[in-house]
């Protein structure tokens, strides 16, 4: 009985850090996106998967508003976060961008050392301190599972280490600002197995203290690290559910035809 008011507290205390409600999304006459709901509840990781130009990357950039730098876009419906429409109540979007990490297919550190990529964001928000800097560098680094591999060589160029060490790089430079929500847009499809792994590990370790989307290509990726995966077809979240669900018992044919490899 407890448990049961526990879990239905839960349910109802601040759930949700990111929302979509009816996004219609243009780029000048073609929709991406068709009417597309979501909620996504805070610390929890979420998977976007569905065929090559389903609207996938399109919806994530929604949440950090990178949608706007291309143009002829149209945006209707509503985005939020924290309950707040980004769209239509937020005036200062670098100040709003800082709350959202994004971290791409490509690691694309700057050709600055390991220390200065980390401190970047840092020091762009104002931050002189060195022990400020110092302590926020290690421990974004700590929280990226780097720390170790580069304690010793904080000064080496950052294009020096390896892709996975890159990618691992680019996201304690997207948490030392500590961000509340982090994108992830395949972050882990140009590395190897082992580099993959680690990337997947830190994911789960991070859902303690972001709120996780990631688009990826790779299924049994998503039903590794993901609580929630949503299946977009043709610019339409077809399927949205526990990921257990999603891979085992889709509601949805087109769900599973995807999840079977009959199309995409
Ligand atoms: N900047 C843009 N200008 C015009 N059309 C675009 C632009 N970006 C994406 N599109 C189109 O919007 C649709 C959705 O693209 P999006 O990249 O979001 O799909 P996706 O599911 O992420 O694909 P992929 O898995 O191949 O990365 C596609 O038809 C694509 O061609």
């Amino acid at each position: 009985m407890v448990q049961k008011n526990d879990s239905l507290a839960k349910q109802n205390y601040g759930m949700y850090k990111l929302r979509a409600k009816d996004l219609n999304l243009y780029y000048g006459k073609k929709q991406a996106l068709k009417d597309v709901t979501i909620n996504i509840t805070a610390n929890t990781v979420t998977a976007f998967i569905g065929p090559s130009g389903c609207g996938k990357s399109t919806f994530l950039r929604c949440f950090n508003r990178m949608n706007d730098l291309i143009p002829d876009v149209t945006i209707k419906g509503e985005v939020m976060i924290d309950d707040v429409d980004i769209y239509k109540n937020i005036i200062d979007v670098y100040a709003y961008r800082k709350q959202i990490g994004m971290v791409f297919q490509k690691p694309n550190p700057f050709p600055k050392s390991i220390f200065e990529n980390v401190a970047f964001g840092l020091r762009i928000n104002g931050e002189k301190s060195k022990s400020v800097l110092d302590e926020t560098v290690e421990n974004a680094l700590k929280q990226a599972a780097l720390w170790d591999e580069v304690k010793d060589n904080l000064q080496k160029s950052a294009m020096a280490l390896s892709g996975g060490q890159q990618q691992r790089l680019c996201i304690a430079r997207a948490i030392a600002v500590q961000p509340s929500v982090l994108l992830m847009d395949e972050p882990a499809s140009a590395l190897d197995p082992i580099s993959t792994a680690k990337i997947e590990e830190l994911i789960y370790e991070l859902k303690n203290k972001f709120t996780i989307v990631i688009v990826t290509h790779n299924m049994q990726q998503a039903a590794r690290i993901s609580d929630k995966t949503a299946f977009f077809y043709l610019g339409e979240l077809i399927e949205y559910d526990n990921t257990d669900k999603i891979f085992t018992n889709p509601t949805k044919n087109a769900t599973q035809n995807y999840i079977t490899g009959r199309f995409g």
